[in-house]
């Protein structure tokens, strides 16, 4: 189990985690999301005691990492594939991990057999694919048996079989009983791997879910129904369906959206209005959709090509709705407004290829374009977070950065990592040169 409570850090006036507090449970796995720079590897860095928190703490099994007796053979984590020393064989990277850790050397066989290297466990490391190195990084993680793993972007790299072979992995650590917290961007990725989901923005918890209730949250399922394009079909079954208090929409595709009816009430109201039904079939959000919705206001790298960009609108603490909750406003009957939008997500996809004969219909599923964007408010002060385990919990509100009085602190020099038996691979400290021998090629 890993607890976080209250757990803050500043660098210098910049605020990268603030007052996380959160539970990582074993015998699941645990994905944590965040946009880039939310504080993600911060966080795992303060777990693995490689930053000291400004503020709060954090333990793995009830204690700071500082304080676990032999802490490599409890902790297991791979943050930073890169800090390896070149110069070195896999093997001999590992049989120094494996030495400080106090961990047989028979052990080093084992891991370079699961994670796949055994062929080139003879070969300098500096000469490795960025999959190779992920996978070396995997090994070193996994060397002392740990029940507790982290794993910082896992898949960076891996190529389609690696990406399911982790998947796999992280499944079966977790069905074993152990704590596996892994962050990832890839959607569908953490989809079919996580269980349980903790979602950042901006340093703070946004999101504290599995992910069937992370979805449901942040999306609106609804209905797709298709008719024969006869004269008046449609609108015969959109006239029905909203006597019925549903909520219709079409789409571009000549398909009815429509939600607030269970889908064998819609069969029956097309049958008693005398419509034939093409498809009538459940649409639920994917894990991307739903992430995309919670996180748009606290995204702060956007492309000047998106729509969405410009400077990101400072958001207010506390007072905005649960998002997912409450009842579906009228004109988007299937996206409920996101509580941390800055300005609404484009109507169209801004990455497609230009379309030469655009559909001018409108899309009913774009966020509703306020009238103006309302002007930033002045931050006062933190609400206190709902963080009640075990309940799972989503959290209102992304901070906006500078407005907190706690990044007020004065300058500090950048950590480094400074723990004692920290955790090789996640160090991030690469060993003391040594001169590489091409013997180590062979
Ligand atoms: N040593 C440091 N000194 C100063 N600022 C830092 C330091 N480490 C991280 N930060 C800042 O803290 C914020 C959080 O960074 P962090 O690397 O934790 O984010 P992340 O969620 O892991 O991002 P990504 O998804 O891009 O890896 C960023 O604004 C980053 O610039």
């Amino acid at each position: 189990m890993i607890e976080a409570r209250g757990l803050t850090k500043h660098y210098g006036d910049k605020t990268a985690v603030h007052d996380l507090s959160f539970q990582v449970r074993p015998g699941v796995v645990t994905g944590f999301l965040g946009p880039n720079g939310s504080g993600k590897s911060t966080t795992m860095r303060m777990i693995l005691g490689l930053d000291t928190p400004s503020a709060g703490e954090v333990t793995v099994s009830g204690r700071p990492y500082r304080q676990l007796p032999n802490a490599p053979r409890h902790v297991g984590a791979l943050l930073d594939a890169k800090a390896v020393h070149g110069g070195r064989s896999a093997r001999q990277h590992l049989m120094c991990l494996a030495q400080l850790a106090g961990v047989p050397a028979r052990r080093v066989d084992d891991v370079l057999g699961m994670v796949g290297l055994r062929e080139v466990a003879g070969k300098r490391s500096k000469n490795f694919s960025l999959g190779m190195g992920q996978r070396l990084g995997i090994a070193a993680a996994l060397l002392g048996d740990p029940q507790v793993l982290l794993f910082d972007e896992p898949v960076n790299g891996l190529d389609p079989e690696g990406i399911h072979w982790v998947r796999n992995l992280m499944r079966g650590l977790a069905s074993e009983g152990r704590t596996v917290f892994v962050s990832s961007h890839l959607m569908s990725e953490m989809a079919l791997t996580a269980d349980h989901l903790i979602v950042i923005g901006r340093g703070q918890l946004m999101a504290d879910l599995s992910v069937r209730e992370f979805i449901a949250r942040n999306s609106t399922a609804y209905a797709l129904v298709r008719t024969p394009a006869e004269d008046g079909a449609a609108q015969k079954l959109t006239a029905a369906l909203g006597e019925a208090g549903g909520q219709v929409a079409g789409g571009p595709d000549g398909a009815l959206r429509v939600t607030g009816l269970e889908l064998p009430r819609i069969s029956d109201i097309a049958h008693a209005a005398d419509v034939r039904l093409w498809e009538l079939s459940p649409h639920s959000a994917s894990l991307e959709e739903a992430y995309m919705r919670l996180t748009q206001g606290a995204v702060d790298y956007r492309s000047t090509q998106d729509p969405r960009g410009g400077p990101a609108q400072p958001q207010p603490y506390g007072g905005a709705p649960v998002a997912g909750g409450g009842p579906v406003p009228a004109g988007a009957p299937f996206a409920p407004p996101n509580p941390y939008a800055g300005p609404p997500a484009p109507a169209h996809n801004p990455y497609a290829a230009p379309n030469p004969a655009p559909n001018p219909a409108p899309n009913p599923y774009a966020v509703p374009q306020p009238a103006q964007q309302p002007a930033p408010q002045p931050v006062a002060a933190m609400p206190p977070q709902p963080v009640s385990p075990p309940a799972a919990q989503q959290v209102a509100a992304v901070p906006a950065q500078a407005a907190d009085p706690q990044t007020q602190t004065p300058p500090q020099t950048p950590p480094r990592p400074e723990a004692p038996g920290a955790p090789a691979a996640a160090a991030g400290a690469r060993p003391t040169a040594e001169k590489p021998t091409d013997a180590e090629d062979a």
